[in-house]
């Protein structure tokens, strides 16, 4: 088994293109295929000490989800089967995506959720991310003046994606033992 833990909801399939861009930087001991949560068990998480876990927001602010008119279920349907996951000694990383121009005023709520739901159950939630750079009125996903997790927006920051993943999993690396 890889030592860290790759999970993504999606709707149309970019926050799986990131989770891939994830993996194609590790061997297959340090990091898992990503695994999209609608095919995933609780199980599945809950084996990993270490996880990498992403979301786009849908809806108003919601996570992804047949509540936020996705095709198929997501994180929404998801959370609740984790809702007896003992997370204390695990260390988690989030990675969201959003489109600060369509919705200023719920940036990536929904990395904010996720965010919530972990450090609840008591993970260590590591890669706080600046809000410099980007432009949006409110986000349930800053905490303490920091993004909670890694801030992407390939809507209208594509161009910025591979350079901020870079910087990002530096960030991580020593919490995830990495070697970059
Ligand atoms: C119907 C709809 C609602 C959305 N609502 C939000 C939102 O509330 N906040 C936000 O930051 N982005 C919102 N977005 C933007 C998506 O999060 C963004 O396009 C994301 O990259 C989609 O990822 P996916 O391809 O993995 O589903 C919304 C997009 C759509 C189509």
């Amino acid at each position: 088994m890889a030592r860290i833990g790759l999970f993504f909801g999606t709707n149309t399939g970019k926050t799986r293109k990131v989770a891939k861009m994830i993996k194609k930087r590790f061997d297959d001991d340090t990091m898992a295929d990503a695994l999209n949560v609608n095919r995933a068990t609780a199980e599945d998480l809950a084996q990993y000490q270490y996880l990498i876990i992403g979301t786009p927001t849908l809806g108003d602010g919601e996570l992804p989800g047949l509540s936020a008119d996705c095709e198929n279920e997501s994180w929404e349907e998801f959370l609740p089967q984790l809702q007896d996951v003992d997370f204390t000694g695990k260390t988690v990383a989030i990675y969201g995506l959003g489109d600060q121009v369509g919705y200023p005023d719920e940036f990536l709520d929904a990395m904010g959720i996720l965010h919530a739901f972990v450090a609840e159950r008591g993970a260590k939630v590591v890669g706080a991310w600046p809000t410099e750079g980007y432009e949006f009125k409110h986000s349930e996903a800053v905490v303490d003046g920091k993004f909670v997790g890694l801030a992407l927006d390939l809507d209208n920051q594509s161009g910025l994606t591979e350079e901020r993943l870079s910087s990002w999993l530096q960030l991580i690396a020593a919490d995830f033992d990495l070697t970059l």
